[in-house]
């Protein structure tokens, strides 16, 4: 394995510091958009908690110099309280700063606990809306999980991370330069002193910020790799078969090696960053003394009263603390925008626009045309070779052939999952590419092999088959009256109403059987498809049960076009038209009589699963 490439370069041209930043008004605008009051609030909040220390410090002057003053003119016969309320006014005056300061940052930390919350919500929205967008090619790159895991991890925090150290750095550089106006009367040079204190700090920040952004893109697919070790170890659907069969020493150990091998890494990074942090910090706390001194030989040869001594010292440690801390905000406004970027680069993930927009066929009625179609999945074989195919409206197709010789595929390109390399799909005389999506997909219902067991009540298990009637019991009862599961859900303890799987509380779990009913039934609420699709519908449930599904099928589809992947022959036979696919091609079609007569390849398949059955 590749280590990362660490340290390896920071931004150092002018246009690429530029560009690091450039994520930080977008944070701000999103802040913005998520409230406006908050960060108004959280603005004047800032400015508040930026001004009032200087102030503060410049009331303490006036108080030590105030008590030397009446320290000097006190005599035995001065009335006291007279000649200290002027100081015990400033006195109360720095209380009441220090009150407003303390509530000034308990409003900013109110704000920013809320907008975080909110902008948290948000951004994941926003990724989310995103997912929804991609093609199903685009969801199958491990490079484009990759960065989907990335942005959901990281990114919902850091807009506000953006925000709040612009915010700290407008407040720190507002400090500083209220104490810079009192420093400059002392010697300007004070102002280089600090500044040269703190800036090897922040340069080795800046560069350990990069490093951890790297570090932290550079393991996502292992963060991923244990993210799904977990779900192995810790997913119902899956303990059942890792407890079987051993599993979990194996993958508690690959588990750990995952992390000892990220841990490693982060280590020597940390290591390192405290190690330079520590450093360089030095050079701030010797700067400091140094000032120090000078403050105070100042202080004895004259120049400086004593209140101004006090002053100053508490000027230059808050000074020195603005600027670190603003130049902290600064190093970590290019680490958020290192991860923003993350974010971005997700949000701006080209998506195929949606170019068709019928919702009829240029000639209705001609029913489902493949011409000549090729597939290959992106960077895998090629799938589909010149398949041509036409189905009537009314008519019903049978797909058999092999494991993996392409029938699903051939449902996919149909609903448009996927698109044809070359070759071209027609619904009703027009290219599916020119169909509006949706109005596609309405005339169309599809039941794949691993279809979804919804965590949901069973009645909307059956709503997701159709959303515009989600809610409708009365068509849950007639589709699962359709797909043979009304007996069974109307035994289970709320009928409709139950909870299914066993994710949540009082949740019904199902039999394989029980779950294909409902899938099937699923099927049905789509009252207006005339396209139906059953990819291997049956296959977990018993013969009886197969034939009056079949039954049923036949039933109700008959003034429509079904489409049937079965591996059992009994099903198939029946088909007005069966093709049998091998390898991507279509090997044979026909009847079952045509194609026993031919005595080709479906004739051998089904002598040997009727063999089988005698
Ligand atoms: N998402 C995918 N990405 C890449 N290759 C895929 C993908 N899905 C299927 N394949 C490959 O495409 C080929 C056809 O698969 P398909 O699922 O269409 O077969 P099938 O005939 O439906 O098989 P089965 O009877 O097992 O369901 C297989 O070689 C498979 O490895």
């Amino acid at each position: 394995m590749q280590r990362p490439r660490l340290g390896h370069r920071l931004a150092t041209a002018p246009g690429d510091v530029i560009n690091v930043f450039r994520y930080t008004h977008r944070a701000l605008k999103l802040v913005w958009q998520t409230s406006r009051v908050m960060m108004l609030g959280l603005a004047l909040a800032t400015l508040v908690a930026g001004v009032l220390p200087a102030v503060a410090a410049w009331v303490g002057q006036l108080i030590v110099d105030g008590v030397v003053a009446a320290a000097e003119r006190y005599t035995d016969t001065t009335d006291t309280l007279d000649m200290l309320a002027p100081v015990l006014w400033l006195v109360a005056l720095e209380g009441m700063i220090i009150a407003m300061i303390a509530l000034a940052q308990r409003l900013l930390e109110a704000q920013q606990s809320l907008l975080r919350a909110r902008l948290g919500q948000k951004v994941n929205m926003m990724i989310l809306d995103k997912a929804g967008q991609l093609s199903l090619p685009q969801f199958e790159d491990s490079e484009i999980y990759d960065q989907l895991t990335r942005a959901r991890r990281e990114a919902s925090t850091r807009p506000l991370s953006l925000v709040n150290r612009t915010f700290t750095l407008s407040q720190n550089l507002i400090s500083l330069a209220s104490f810079a106006v009192l420093l400059v009367q002392f010697s300007p040079w004070a102002l280089v002193i600090i500044a040269l204190g703190a800036l090897p700090v922040f340069f080795s920040e800046a560069r350990f910020s990069g490093e951890a952004f790297r570090l932290f893109r550079w393991r996502s697919p292992q963060m991923r790799e244990q993210r799904y070790l977990e779900t192995l170890l810790a997913r119902e659907d899956s303990i059942r078969e890792v407890k079987l069969f051993g599993l979990e020493p194996l993958l508690r150990q690959r588990y750990r090696a995952i992390f000892e091998r990220l841990y490693d890494e982060e280590r020597r990074l940390t290591l390192r960053r405290t190690l330079w942090g520590f450093l360089l910090g030095l050079l701030g706390t010797l700067t400091f003394y140094a000032a120090y001194g000078w403050v105070v030989l100042e202080t004895v040869i004259g120049a400086l009263t004593l209140g101004q001594m006090t002053m100053y010292l508490m000027v230059f440690k808050q000074s020195q603390g603005a600027l670190s801390a603003g130049l902290a905000a600064i190093s970590g406004m290019y680490e958020d925008n290192l991860y923003l970027s993350n974010l971005y680069e997700f949000l701006e993930l080209p998506i195929e626009a949606e170019r068709g927009t019928l919702a009829k066929g240029a000639m209705p009625g001609d029913g489902l045309r493949f011409e000549n179609v090729h597939f290959a999945y992106p960077g895998g074989v090629t799938a589909l070779h010149d398949i041509s195919l036409h189905l009537r409206p009314g008519e019903s197709l049978a797909l058999v052939g092999e494991n993996g010789s392409g029938k699903t595929t051939l449902i996919k390109l149909l609903t448009r999952l996927y698109q044809p390399d070359s070759g071209r799909i027609l619904l009703d005389g027009s290219d599916l590419r020119d169909w509006q999506l949706t109005a596609l997909r309405r005339r169309i219902g599809v039941i794949f092999q691993d279809f979804v067991h919804y965590q949901f009540p069973a009645g909307e298990n059956l709503g997701v088959g159709n959303i515009d009637a989600f809610d409708d019991e009365e068509r849950w009862r007639e589709a699962a009256h359709r797909g043979l599961a009304n007996a069974f859900i109307e035994q289970l303890p709320q009928g409709y109403r139950t909870q299914l799987g066993r994710w949540f509380r009082n949740g019904q779990e199902l039999s394989g059987g029980q779950w294909q009913r409902i899938a099937l039934s699923r099927a049905w609420m789509r009252e207006e498809a005339d396209i139906l699709v059953l990819d291997e519908p049956t296959a977990a449930m018993d013969a009886a049960a197969e034939a009056a599904v079949f039954e049923r099928f036949r039933q109700y589809s008959r003034d429509r076009t079904a489409i049937v992947i079965s591996h059992r022959f009994s099903t198939v036979r029946s088909a007005d038209v069966i093709v049998v696919m091998e390898h991507g091609h279509i090997i044979e079609r026909g009847s079952h009589d045509d194609l026993l007569a031919a005595n080709g390849r479906y004739a051998t398949l089904f002598r040997l699963q009727a063999e089988g059955y005698r």
